[in-house]
């Protein structure tokens, strides 16, 4: 079994993070990590469990330590939920200390010797491992997830490289999960919508051009396409849609065939939902509250597809937007003998 641990482990992506490891058939669940108020305690005691899955009585009893670098020294790997401000030196120094890092933080994704990596969509940046371990001189290595809605949308475009395409319209309707347990008070969302999620727009833009950019093997070209971005939080808990316009050079019925016949490169791995891009007929889906659980979270559903190219796709923020993307890209490295 491999050793990981998990660091912030009780907020919205941590919860995510231990119910997709708990019982996992190759990872071993040793450690949790959080901030001062809750390390020395026991992690039952401590998490405000607010998942609505049974809380996994076999991590009730790990005691949280304090997130350090001491503290994962003995994981194989670890799965980082920290608030980017902390990430950014902590990560880097867990790698060096010989421990592979997988991610969800913004603090290293757009590193020039940083894997962001989708799984099913570009697996084959995963050997920039190798230059960064060479650069920094590190037996570990930082693995990066990208934002949660840059996520959806480049999981739904990975059918539709194959056409030619140079821009791309977005209009995000984002889950309160994505900012965290304590992120939207309910007063400033119930009977609300909120047009503004801080640094979002052009984390999409980038993220998406290093995601589907061009991979000579050791560098990435970003891909040639613009995205123009209008983020939204709405009040929903999980699941954010997205509305996307693109000037595809093909059909609507093109389009539905591409998105009904694509398969992933690889298949078989525990966190690998048997479609990662589920296309639905029905005129009014996909919707968060009946299609974000498809596939055990991990299915980034697509639907209205219509002319001009304009299509929805939706996608659970916190597991395939978050942490089973995490568990998925640690599984897809392991079989590759990456740890
Ligand atoms: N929510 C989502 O959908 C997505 C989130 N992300 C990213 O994942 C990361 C985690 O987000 P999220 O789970 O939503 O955030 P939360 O605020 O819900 O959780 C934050 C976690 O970090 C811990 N923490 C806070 N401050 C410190 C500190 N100073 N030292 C050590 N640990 C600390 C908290 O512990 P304690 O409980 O003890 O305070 C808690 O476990 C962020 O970088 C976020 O941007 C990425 C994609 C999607
Ligand atoms: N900003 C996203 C979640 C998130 O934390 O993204 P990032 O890791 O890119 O900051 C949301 O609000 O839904």
């Amino acid at each position: 079994m491999v050793n990981v641990g998990i660091l912030g482990a009780t907020g919205a992506v941590g919860q995510r993070f231990v119910q997709l490891l708990a019982d996992h058939p190759w990872f071993s669940l040793t450690t949790l990590t959080a901030s001062e108020r809750s390390a020395g305690k026991i992690y039952g005691s401590v998490v405000n469990w607010r998942l609505d899955s049974p809380f996994p009585d076999s991590v009730n009893d790990l005691v949280v330590s304090p997130t350090t670098v001491d503290a994962v020294k003995d994981c194989d790997i670890v799965f980082s939920a920290l608030p980017a401000d902390i990430a950014t030196t902590l990560e880097s120094e867990i790698a060096d200390a010989g421990v592979g890092v997988f991610s969800n933080a913004s603090s290293h994704r757009m590193a020039s010797d940083v894997p962001l990596m989708i799984a099913e969509v570009n697996p084959e940046h995963a050997t920039l491992i190798d230059l960064q371990r060479k650069n920094h001189n590190r037996e570990g290595f930082i693995v990066t997830n990208p934002n949660c809605s840059t996520i959806m949308l480049a999981t739904a475009l990975a059918p539709l490289m194959k056409f030619p395409f140079k821009s791309i319209q977005v209009a995000t309707l984002q889950a309160i999960s994505g900012a965290g347990f304590d992120g939207v008070p309910a007063f400033s969302i119930y009977d609300n919508v909120i047009p503004y999620i801080g640094s979002e727009e052009e984390k999409i833009a980038r993220e998406a051009n290093k995601i589907l950019g061009t991979f000579d093997g050791a560098k990435v070209t970003g891909a040639p396409f613009s995205v123009s971005a209008s983020c939204n939080r709405v009040a929903v808990i999980d699941g954010h849609t997205l509305n996307v316009w693109i000037d595809l050079a093909a059909t609507p019925a093109e389009v539905i065939e591409a998105f009904k016949s694509w398969q992933p490169p690889f298949s078989g791995l525990p966190t690998q939902p048997a479609k990662t891009v589920q296309y639905l007929e029905q005129a009014d889906r996909p919707q968060p509250r009946l299609d974000r659980n498809r596939g055990n979270g991990m299915t980034v559903s697509v639907g209205r597809v219509r002319d001009g190219i304009r299509f929805v796709a939706m996608g659970h923020n916190t597991i395939r937007g978050a942490a089973g993307a995490s568990v998925l890209n640690a599984e897809l490295l392991h079989t590759k003998k990456y740890f």
